[in-house]
Protein backbone atom coordinates (compact mmCIF):
# COMPACT_ATOMS: atom_id res chain seq x y z
CA UNK A 1 0.00 0.00 0.00
CA UNK A 2 1.53 3.68 -0.58
CA UNK A 3 1.94 6.07 2.21
CA UNK A 4 -1.21 7.69 3.43
CA UNK A 5 -1.46 11.04 5.50
CA UNK A 6 -2.05 10.22 8.56
CA UNK A 7 -4.65 11.73 10.87
CA UNK A 8 -3.86 12.61 14.75
CA UNK A 9 -6.10 13.60 17.77
CA UNK A 10 -5.64 16.59 20.22
CA UNK A 11 -3.97 14.36 22.84
CA UNK A 12 -1.70 12.53 20.39
CA UNK A 13 -0.61 15.94 18.51
CA UNK A 14 0.34 17.20 22.54
CA UNK A 15 2.15 13.54 23.24
CA UNK A 16 4.11 14.00 20.04
CA UNK A 17 5.10 17.71 20.33
CA UNK A 18 6.24 16.54 23.61
CA UNK A 19 8.42 13.36 22.21
CA UNK A 20 9.86 15.66 19.27
CA UNK A 21 10.32 18.85 21.49
CA UNK A 22 11.98 17.22 24.44
CA UNK A 23 12.02 21.19 26.48
CA UNK A 24 11.10 24.62 25.86
CA UNK A 25 13.50 25.48 23.40
CA UNK A 26 11.85 22.57 20.70
CA UNK A 27 8.47 23.59 21.30
CA UNK A 28 9.41 26.85 20.55
CA UNK A 29 10.94 25.73 17.14
CA UNK A 30 8.21 23.60 16.69
CA UNK A 31 5.62 27.06 17.07
CA UNK A 32 8.45 28.70 15.08
CA UNK A 33 8.39 26.17 11.88
CA UNK A 34 4.40 26.12 12.57
CA UNK A 35 4.14 30.24 12.10
CA UNK A 36 7.21 30.92 9.82
CA UNK A 37 5.78 27.73 7.50
CA UNK A 38 1.89 29.28 7.41
CA UNK A 39 3.81 33.25 6.83
CA UNK A 40 5.61 31.31 3.55
CA UNK A 41 2.81 29.66 2.00
CA UNK A 42 0.34 32.83 3.27
CA UNK A 43 2.73 35.72 1.80
CA UNK A 44 1.74 34.27 -1.53
CA UNK A 45 -1.55 33.86 -1.35
CA UNK A 46 -2.09 37.44 0.01
CA UNK A 47 -0.47 38.64 -3.38
CA UNK A 48 -0.01 41.99 -1.72
CA UNK A 49 -3.06 42.45 -0.43
CA UNK A 50 -3.10 43.60 3.35
CA UNK A 51 -3.58 40.65 5.77
CA UNK A 52 -4.81 41.14 9.39
CA UNK A 53 -3.85 38.22 12.09
CA UNK A 54 -6.49 37.26 14.72
CA UNK A 55 -4.55 35.93 17.94
CA UNK A 56 -5.92 33.62 20.88
CA UNK A 57 -4.48 33.54 23.97
CA UNK A 58 -2.83 30.17 23.46
CA UNK A 59 -0.32 28.27 21.57
CA UNK A 60 -2.62 29.01 18.31
CA UNK A 61 -2.34 32.41 19.00
CA UNK A 62 0.96 31.93 19.64
CA UNK A 63 1.49 30.59 16.02
CA UNK A 64 -0.08 33.53 14.53
CA UNK A 65 2.26 35.98 16.45
CA UNK A 66 4.98 34.13 14.94
CA UNK A 67 3.26 34.18 11.13
CA UNK A 68 2.79 37.95 11.66
CA UNK A 69 6.23 38.45 12.45
CA UNK A 70 7.34 36.62 9.63
CA UNK A 71 5.01 37.60 7.29
CA UNK A 72 6.43 41.51 8.14
CA UNK A 73 10.12 39.97 7.65
CA UNK A 74 8.88 39.62 3.86
CA UNK A 75 7.33 42.76 3.03
CA UNK A 76 3.79 42.10 3.87
CA UNK A 77 1.60 44.33 5.05
CA UNK A 78 0.19 42.62 8.05
CA UNK A 79 -1.67 44.02 11.54
CA UNK A 80 -2.51 41.70 14.80
CA UNK A 81 -5.58 42.22 16.50
CA UNK A 82 -6.14 39.91 19.66
CA UNK A 83 -8.68 38.25 21.75
CA UNK A 84 -7.23 38.48 25.12
CA UNK A 85 -3.20 38.86 26.37
CA UNK A 86 -1.38 35.78 25.89
CA UNK A 87 -2.07 32.82 28.36
CA UNK A 88 0.70 30.35 27.48
CA UNK A 89 4.80 31.08 27.75
CA UNK A 90 5.27 30.22 24.42
CA UNK A 91 2.17 32.64 22.91
CA UNK A 92 4.29 35.26 25.33
CA UNK A 93 7.62 34.69 23.96
CA UNK A 94 5.40 34.76 19.84
CA UNK A 95 3.88 38.26 21.28
CA UNK A 96 7.57 39.63 21.58
CA UNK A 97 8.81 38.23 18.65
CA UNK A 98 6.19 40.24 16.75
CA UNK A 99 6.75 43.28 18.82
CA UNK A 100 4.21 45.69 16.93
CA UNK A 101 1.17 46.87 17.81
CA UNK A 102 -1.71 44.44 18.81
CA UNK A 103 -4.92 46.07 19.11
CA UNK A 104 -8.11 44.91 20.74
CA UNK A 105 -10.66 42.17 18.17
CA UNK A 106 -13.63 44.51 17.98
CA UNK A 107 -11.68 47.38 17.09
CA UNK A 108 -9.30 46.39 14.20
CA UNK A 109 -10.14 47.31 10.81
CA UNK A 110 -10.99 44.45 8.51
CA UNK A 111 -8.15 43.63 5.74
CA UNK A 112 -8.70 41.53 2.41
CA UNK A 113 -7.29 38.95 4.13
CA UNK A 114 -8.04 37.55 7.26
CA UNK A 115 -5.75 34.50 9.45
CA UNK A 116 -7.74 33.18 11.94
CA UNK A 117 -5.49 32.13 14.98
CA UNK A 118 -7.78 32.04 17.68
CA UNK A 119 -8.10 28.28 18.38
CA UNK A 120 -6.72 25.07 17.24
CA UNK A 121 -7.21 21.85 18.93
CA UNK A 122 -7.23 23.39 21.97
CA UNK A 123 -10.75 24.58 21.41
CA UNK A 124 -13.09 23.53 24.41
CA UNK A 125 -16.40 24.68 24.80
CA UNK A 126 -18.69 26.98 22.63
CA UNK A 127 -17.16 30.67 21.13
CA UNK A 128 -18.73 33.40 23.37
CA UNK A 129 -20.15 36.45 21.58
CA UNK A 130 -16.60 38.41 21.91
CA UNK A 131 -14.70 35.91 19.92
CA UNK A 132 -17.89 35.32 17.11
CA UNK A 133 -18.95 38.35 16.42
CA UNK A 134 -15.99 40.13 15.58
CA UNK A 135 -14.33 37.22 13.70
CA UNK A 136 -17.64 36.86 11.55
CA UNK A 137 -17.12 40.54 10.79
CA UNK A 138 -13.60 40.18 9.64
CA UNK A 139 -14.52 36.84 7.81
CA UNK A 140 -17.35 38.89 5.72
CA UNK A 141 -15.26 41.92 5.12
CA UNK A 142 -12.34 39.40 4.10
CA UNK A 143 -11.72 38.50 -0.05
CA UNK A 144 -9.40 35.71 1.87
CA UNK A 145 -9.93 33.54 4.98
CA UNK A 146 -6.99 31.32 6.07
CA UNK A 147 -7.19 29.49 9.41
CA UNK A 148 -4.11 28.29 10.99
CA UNK A 149 -4.55 24.65 12.55
CA UNK A 150 -7.73 24.22 12.16
CA UNK A 151 -10.46 27.35 11.52
CA UNK A 152 -11.84 28.47 14.85
CA UNK A 153 -15.12 26.64 15.80
CA UNK A 154 -14.23 23.33 14.41
CA UNK A 155 -13.88 20.44 16.27
CA UNK A 156 -10.30 18.88 16.45
CA UNK A 157 -10.98 15.02 17.56
CA UNK A 158 -14.84 15.17 16.04
CA UNK A 159 -15.17 17.68 13.23
CA UNK A 160 -18.33 18.71 15.31
CA UNK A 161 -19.12 22.90 14.43
CA UNK A 162 -19.67 25.65 16.76
CA UNK A 163 -22.61 27.54 15.48
CA UNK A 164 -21.77 30.47 13.04
CA UNK A 165 -18.56 29.89 12.98
CA UNK A 166 -17.06 31.59 9.79
CA UNK A 167 -16.24 29.13 6.70
CA UNK A 168 -12.33 29.37 5.69
CA UNK A 169 -11.01 29.09 2.16
CA UNK A 170 -8.00 27.32 3.33
CA UNK A 171 -6.34 25.77 6.39
CA UNK A 172 -2.55 25.34 7.50
CA UNK A 173 -2.72 21.72 9.03
CA UNK A 174 0.60 21.70 11.05
CA UNK A 175 2.44 18.39 11.73
CA UNK A 176 -0.69 15.72 11.06
CA UNK A 177 -3.99 16.16 9.73
CA UNK A 178 -6.70 15.85 12.58
CA UNK A 179 -9.91 14.50 12.15
CA UNK A 180 -11.70 17.65 12.15
CA UNK A 181 -10.31 18.55 8.87
CA UNK A 182 -11.89 15.51 7.08
CA UNK A 183 -15.18 15.32 9.20
CA UNK A 184 -18.19 16.39 8.40
CA UNK A 185 -19.63 19.05 9.04
CA UNK A 186 -16.49 20.73 10.44
CA UNK A 187 -14.55 19.52 7.29
CA UNK A 188 -16.98 21.75 4.98
CA UNK A 189 -15.77 24.78 7.21
CA UNK A 190 -11.52 24.03 6.46
CA UNK A 191 -11.48 24.83 2.59
CA UNK A 192 -8.54 23.93 0.91
CA UNK A 193 -5.91 21.81 3.31
CA UNK A 194 -2.35 22.55 3.33
CA UNK A 195 -0.29 20.66 5.27
CA UNK A 196 2.87 22.22 6.86
CA UNK A 197 5.88 19.79 7.90
CA UNK A 198 6.60 20.94 11.38
CA UNK A 199 9.57 18.34 11.96
CA UNK A 200 6.74 16.71 14.44
CA UNK A 201 7.67 12.53 14.62
CA UNK A 202 5.12 9.87 13.03
CA UNK A 203 2.24 8.91 15.27
CA UNK A 204 1.32 5.32 15.48
CA UNK A 205 -0.25 4.24 12.27
CA UNK A 206 -4.17 3.73 13.55
CA UNK A 207 -5.77 6.21 11.68
CA UNK A 208 -5.55 7.34 8.11
CA UNK A 209 -6.67 9.61 5.19
CA UNK A 210 -7.91 7.78 1.95
CA UNK A 211 -5.88 8.25 -1.41
CA UNK A 212 -5.75 6.66 -4.28
CA UNK A 213 -5.50 3.12 -4.23
CA UNK A 214 -2.93 1.47 -6.40
CA UNK A 215 -4.59 -1.39 -8.90
CA UNK A 216 -5.07 -4.26 -7.88
CA UNK A 217 -2.79 -6.59 -9.52
CA UNK A 218 -4.00 -8.82 -12.32
CA UNK A 219 -1.67 -11.23 -14.61
CA UNK A 220 -1.52 -11.81 -17.82
CA UNK A 221 -2.58 -14.96 -17.72
CA UNK A 222 -5.08 -14.40 -15.46
CA UNK A 223 -8.61 -16.53 -16.39
CA UNK A 224 -11.90 -15.07 -15.29
CA UNK A 225 -12.54 -16.95 -12.03
CA UNK A 226 -9.02 -15.75 -10.95
CA UNK A 227 -10.30 -12.19 -11.69
CA UNK A 228 -13.19 -12.59 -8.87
CA UNK A 229 -16.41 -14.51 -8.85
CA UNK A 230 -19.03 -12.18 -7.21
CA UNK A 231 -22.36 -13.37 -6.97
CA UNK A 232 -25.47 -10.96 -5.71
CA UNK A 233 -28.25 -12.71 -3.85
CA UNK A 234 -31.19 -11.13 -4.73
CA UNK A 235 -34.35 -10.62 -3.84
CA UNK A 236 -37.65 -8.21 -3.74
CA UNK A 237 -36.03 -5.24 -5.91
CA UNK A 238 -34.23 -6.73 -8.88
CA UNK A 239 -32.79 -3.36 -9.77
CA UNK A 240 -30.85 -3.00 -7.03
CA UNK A 241 -29.22 -6.66 -7.42
CA UNK A 242 -28.48 -5.52 -11.09
CA UNK A 243 -26.61 -2.56 -10.04
CA UNK A 244 -24.65 -4.19 -7.88
CA UNK A 245 -23.87 -6.89 -10.11
CA UNK A 246 -22.66 -4.57 -13.10
CA UNK A 247 -20.63 -1.95 -10.41
CA UNK A 248 -18.31 -5.26 -9.52
CA UNK A 249 -18.28 -6.09 -13.31
CA UNK A 250 -17.25 -2.41 -13.82
CA UNK A 251 -15.34 -2.57 -10.84
CA UNK A 252 -12.90 -5.58 -12.01
CA UNK A 253 -14.11 -9.07 -10.95
CA UNK A 254 -13.82 -11.58 -13.63
CA UNK A 255 -17.39 -13.19 -13.49
CA UNK A 256 -20.63 -12.03 -11.37
CA UNK A 257 -23.71 -14.01 -11.25
CA UNK A 258 -27.01 -12.83 -9.51
CA UNK A 259 -28.41 -15.48 -7.47
CA UNK A 260 -31.89 -14.91 -8.48
CA UNK A 261 -34.20 -17.41 -5.83
CA UNK A 262 -36.76 -18.72 -8.57
CA UNK A 263 -33.91 -18.99 -11.29
CA UNK A 264 -35.67 -15.76 -12.81
CA UNK A 265 -33.77 -14.89 -16.33
CA UNK A 266 -32.97 -11.29 -16.53
CA UNK A 267 -31.67 -9.26 -19.32
CA UNK A 268 -29.87 -10.25 -22.06
CA UNK A 269 -25.88 -9.84 -20.90
CA UNK A 270 -23.50 -10.38 -19.73
CA UNK A 271 -24.58 -11.02 -16.14
CA UNK A 272 -25.06 -14.87 -15.49
CA UNK A 273 -28.60 -15.34 -13.87
CA UNK A 274 -28.39 -18.39 -11.63
CA UNK A 275 -31.00 -19.77 -8.93
CA UNK A 276 -28.87 -19.25 -6.01
CA UNK A 277 -29.40 -22.82 -4.27
CA UNK A 278 -28.14 -24.48 -7.42
CA UNK A 279 -24.64 -22.19 -7.58
CA UNK A 280 -21.80 -23.61 -6.32
CA UNK A 281 -20.80 -21.30 -3.38
CA UNK A 282 -17.73 -22.90 -2.80
CA UNK A 283 -16.26 -21.54 -5.61
CA UNK A 284 -17.59 -18.19 -5.42
CA UNK A 285 -15.27 -15.17 -4.01
CA UNK A 286 -17.69 -12.58 -2.64
CA UNK A 287 -21.74 -12.72 -2.06
CA UNK A 288 -23.17 -9.30 -1.99
CA UNK A 289 -26.38 -9.99 0.12
CA UNK A 290 -28.67 -6.97 1.19
CA UNK A 291 -29.12 -4.62 -2.29
CA UNK A 292 -33.07 -4.95 -3.04
CA UNK A 293 -33.27 -8.15 -0.39
CA UNK A 294 -36.21 -7.14 0.92
CA UNK A 295 -37.15 -7.39 4.40
CA UNK A 296 -40.00 -10.13 4.84
CA UNK A 297 -40.09 -13.49 4.97
CA UNK A 298 -38.52 -14.89 1.83
CA UNK A 299 -36.02 -12.41 2.07
CA UNK A 300 -35.07 -13.41 5.78
CA UNK A 301 -34.66 -17.19 4.31
CA UNK A 302 -32.31 -16.28 1.52
CA UNK A 303 -30.15 -13.92 3.89
CA UNK A 304 -29.94 -17.08 6.56
CA UNK A 305 -28.98 -18.88 3.18
CA UNK A 306 -26.03 -16.72 2.24
CA UNK A 307 -24.91 -16.10 5.67
CA UNK A 308 -24.56 -20.06 6.41
CA UNK A 309 -22.22 -20.46 3.41
CA UNK A 310 -19.66 -19.36 5.38
CA UNK A 311 -18.39 -17.20 1.86
CA UNK A 312 -16.50 -13.36 1.95
CA UNK A 313 -19.22 -11.01 2.06
CA UNK A 314 -20.33 -7.53 1.15
CA UNK A 315 -23.14 -6.70 3.54
CA UNK A 316 -25.77 -3.81 2.70
CA UNK A 317 -29.25 -2.51 2.64
CA UNK A 318 -31.89 -5.08 3.98
CA UNK A 319 -29.85 -6.95 6.11
CA UNK A 320 -29.33 -4.46 8.37
CA UNK A 321 -33.17 -4.35 8.83
CA UNK A 322 -33.88 -8.10 9.18
CA UNK A 323 -30.54 -8.38 11.50
CA UNK A 324 -31.51 -5.13 13.31
CA UNK A 325 -29.66 -5.03 17.01
CA UNK A 326 -27.61 -8.09 16.12
CA UNK A 327 -24.39 -7.42 15.08
CA UNK A 328 -22.69 -10.56 16.24
CA UNK A 329 -25.01 -12.34 13.94
CA UNK A 330 -21.52 -11.50 11.31
CA UNK A 331 -19.23 -12.32 13.93
CA UNK A 332 -17.66 -15.37 12.34
CA UNK A 333 -17.60 -14.21 8.51
CA UNK A 334 -15.10 -12.34 6.36
CA UNK A 335 -17.40 -9.50 5.72
CA UNK A 336 -17.63 -5.75 4.86
CA UNK A 337 -20.54 -3.68 5.98
CA UNK A 338 -21.85 -0.92 4.59
CA UNK A 339 -24.50 0.64 5.75
CA UNK A 340 -25.37 4.23 5.79
CA UNK A 341 -26.04 6.44 9.45
CA UNK A 342 -30.04 5.21 9.72
CA UNK A 343 -28.84 1.33 8.80
CA UNK A 344 -25.66 1.66 10.80
CA UNK A 345 -28.08 2.64 13.77
CA UNK A 346 -30.88 0.07 13.14
CA UNK A 347 -27.63 -2.60 13.33
CA UNK A 348 -25.73 -1.66 16.19
CA UNK A 349 -27.78 0.97 18.11
CA UNK A 350 -26.45 4.20 19.51
CA UNK A 351 -22.98 4.59 20.10
CA UNK A 352 -21.05 6.79 21.73
CA UNK A 353 -18.11 9.28 20.58
CA UNK A 354 -17.20 10.32 17.33
CA UNK A 355 -17.82 9.41 13.73
CA UNK A 356 -14.69 7.09 13.93
CA UNK A 357 -15.14 6.33 17.73
CA UNK A 358 -18.82 4.73 16.24
CA UNK A 359 -17.01 2.76 13.31
CA UNK A 360 -14.51 1.41 15.70
CA UNK A 361 -16.64 0.16 18.14
CA UNK A 362 -18.70 -1.49 15.52
CA UNK A 363 -16.01 -3.31 13.82
CA UNK A 364 -14.96 -5.06 17.04
CA UNK A 365 -18.92 -5.24 17.75
CA UNK A 366 -19.59 -7.42 14.39
CA UNK A 367 -15.59 -8.71 14.11
CA UNK A 368 -16.04 -7.11 10.29
CA UNK A 369 -14.65 -3.88 8.30
CA UNK A 370 -17.58 -1.66 8.82
CA UNK A 371 -18.02 0.99 6.67
CA UNK A 372 -20.11 4.25 7.92
CA UNK A 373 -21.07 6.03 4.46
CA UNK A 374 -21.17 9.92 3.90
CA UNK A 375 -20.03 12.69 2.71
CA UNK A 376 -17.07 11.82 5.09
CA UNK A 377 -17.04 7.95 4.93
CA UNK A 378 -15.18 6.36 7.56
CA UNK A 379 -14.06 2.55 7.61
CA UNK A 380 -12.62 0.90 10.69
CA UNK A 381 -11.24 -2.56 10.84
CA UNK A 382 -12.11 -5.05 14.25
CA UNK A 383 -8.97 -3.57 16.60
CA UNK A 384 -8.84 -0.04 15.60
CA UNK A 385 -7.42 0.36 12.07
CA UNK A 386 -9.61 3.30 10.76
CA UNK A 387 -9.33 5.48 7.95
CA UNK A 388 -11.57 8.75 6.48
CA UNK A 389 -12.62 9.07 2.52
CA UNK A 390 -13.34 12.93 2.02
CA UNK A 391 -12.43 12.49 -1.51
CA UNK A 392 -16.68 12.25 -2.46
CA UNK A 393 -19.42 14.53 -3.91
CA UNK A 394 -22.61 15.27 -2.24
CA UNK A 395 -24.35 14.49 -5.92
CA UNK A 396 -23.44 10.81 -4.91
CA UNK A 397 -26.25 10.62 -2.35
CA UNK A 398 -28.85 9.73 -5.00
CA UNK A 399 -30.96 6.47 -4.86
CA UNK A 400 -28.95 3.37 -5.96
CA UNK A 401 -25.37 4.87 -5.17
CA UNK A 402 -25.46 2.21 -2.48
CA UNK A 403 -25.92 -0.20 -4.33
CA UNK A 404 -23.29 0.73 -6.84
CA UNK A 405 -20.62 1.05 -3.56
CA UNK A 406 -21.54 -2.53 -3.20
CA UNK A 407 -20.45 -4.16 -6.16
CA UNK A 408 -17.29 -1.96 -6.43
CA UNK A 409 -15.94 -2.93 -3.01
CA UNK A 410 -17.36 -6.91 -3.76
CA UNK A 411 -15.10 -6.62 -6.94
CA UNK A 412 -11.81 -5.12 -4.91
CA UNK A 413 -12.62 -7.67 -2.18
CA UNK A 414 -12.59 -10.52 -4.79
CA UNK A 415 -9.31 -9.46 -6.14
CA UNK A 416 -7.17 -8.45 -3.35
CA UNK A 417 -8.56 -10.66 -1.00
CA UNK A 418 -8.25 -8.25 2.18
CA UNK A 419 -11.41 -7.03 3.72
CA UNK A 420 -10.25 -3.33 4.98
CA UNK A 421 -7.55 -2.56 1.48
CA UNK A 422 -10.84 -3.74 -0.59
CA UNK A 423 -13.45 -1.45 1.50
CA UNK A 424 -10.91 2.07 1.23
CA UNK A 425 -10.33 1.16 -3.16
CA UNK A 426 -14.03 0.43 -3.33
CA UNK A 427 -14.86 3.82 -1.45
CA UNK A 428 -12.27 6.10 -3.04
CA UNK A 429 -13.46 4.55 -6.60
CA UNK A 430 -16.89 5.76 -6.32
CA UNK A 431 -15.81 8.53 -4.29
CA UNK A 432 -14.00 9.72 -7.83
CA UNK A 433 -16.41 8.47 -9.98
CA UNK A 434 -19.09 11.33 -8.12
CA UNK A 435 -16.71 13.90 -8.13
CA UNK A 436 -16.00 13.32 -12.07
CA UNK A 437 -19.38 13.32 -12.68
CA UNK A 438 -22.24 16.15 -13.09
CA UNK A 439 -24.63 17.08 -10.98
CA UNK A 440 -27.42 15.46 -12.90
CA UNK A 441 -25.84 12.50 -12.03
CA UNK A 442 -28.34 9.58 -11.30
CA UNK A 443 -26.13 6.05 -10.23
CA UNK A 444 -26.61 4.03 -13.64
CA UNK A 445 -23.73 6.53 -14.37
CA UNK A 446 -21.57 5.67 -12.07
CA UNK A 447 -21.21 2.47 -13.59
CA UNK A 448 -19.31 4.18 -16.92
CA UNK A 449 -17.24 6.67 -14.73
CA UNK A 450 -15.55 3.54 -13.19
N1 LIG B 1 0.58 20.20 19.29
C1 LIG B 1 1.56 20.54 18.47
O1 LIG B 1 2.31 19.70 18.03
C2 LIG B 1 1.76 21.96 18.07
C3 LIG B 1 0.77 22.87 18.33
N2 LIG B 1 0.81 24.13 17.88
C4 LIG B 1 -0.36 25.00 18.01
O2 LIG B 1 -0.95 24.91 19.26
C5 LIG B 1 -2.35 24.77 19.11
C6 LIG B 1 -2.90 24.21 20.36
O3 LIG B 1 -2.62 25.14 21.36
P1 LIG B 1 -3.38 25.16 22.74
O4 LIG B 1 -3.42 23.81 23.32
O5 LIG B 1 -2.76 26.24 23.53
O6 LIG B 1 -4.86 25.48 22.34
P2 LIG B 1 -5.53 26.71 21.53
O7 LIG B 1 -4.56 27.77 21.27
O8 LIG B 1 -6.25 26.10 20.40
O9 LIG B 1 -6.63 27.23 22.56
C7 LIG B 1 -6.43 27.16 23.94
C8 LIG B 1 -6.84 28.42 24.64
O10 LIG B 1 -8.13 28.81 24.30
C9 LIG B 1 -8.99 28.81 25.44
N3 LIG B 1 -10.30 28.37 24.95
C10 LIG B 1 -10.63 27.15 24.49
N4 LIG B 1 -11.89 27.15 24.01
C11 LIG B 1 -12.35 28.42 24.16
C12 LIG B 1 -13.58 29.06 23.84
N5 LIG B 1 -14.57 28.41 23.24
N6 LIG B 1 -13.73 30.36 24.12
C13 LIG B 1 -12.73 31.06 24.71
N7 LIG B 1 -11.53 30.51 25.04
C14 LIG B 1 -11.34 29.21 24.76
C15 LIG B 1 -8.33 27.93 26.44
O11 LIG B 1 -8.73 28.24 27.73
C16 LIG B 1 -6.86 28.25 26.16
O12 LIG B 1 -6.51 29.47 26.73
C17 LIG B 1 -2.47 23.96 17.86
O13 LIG B 1 -3.73 24.00 17.28
C18 LIG B 1 -1.41 24.60 16.99
O14 LIG B 1 -1.94 25.75 16.37
C19 LIG B 1 1.94 24.66 17.11
O15 LIG B 1 2.48 25.74 17.82
C20 LIG B 1 3.00 23.67 16.75
C21 LIG B 1 3.03 22.37 17.42
K1 LIG C 1 -7.41 28.73 14.11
Amino acid sequence: MTSRDPVATAEQMRRLEDRTANGGEGLWRLMKAAGEGAARHAAIRAAGRGVLVLAGPGNNGGDGYVMASALKRFGVNVAVAALASPGTDLCKRAAELWGGPVQPLDQAKSRPVLVDALFGTGLSRTLGADVLKPLLTHAEAAELVLALDLPSGVGSDDGTLLPDAPRCDETYAFGWLKPGHLLQPGADHVGRITRVDIGLAPPSPELFRNQAPEKAAVAPTAHKYDRGHVVVAAGAMPGAAFLSARAAQRGGAGFVTIGAENGDQGPPTSIVYRALHDLDLDRVDVIIAGPGLGRDDHAAEIAAFVLEQQRAMVIDGDMFSLFAGEPKRFRDLDAILTPHEGEFGRLFGELNGSKIDRVRRAADLCGSVVVLKGRDTVIAAPGGRAIINDHAHPRLAVAGSGDVLAGIVAAEFAMRGDAFVAACAGVWRQGDAGLRATDSLIAEDLLDLL
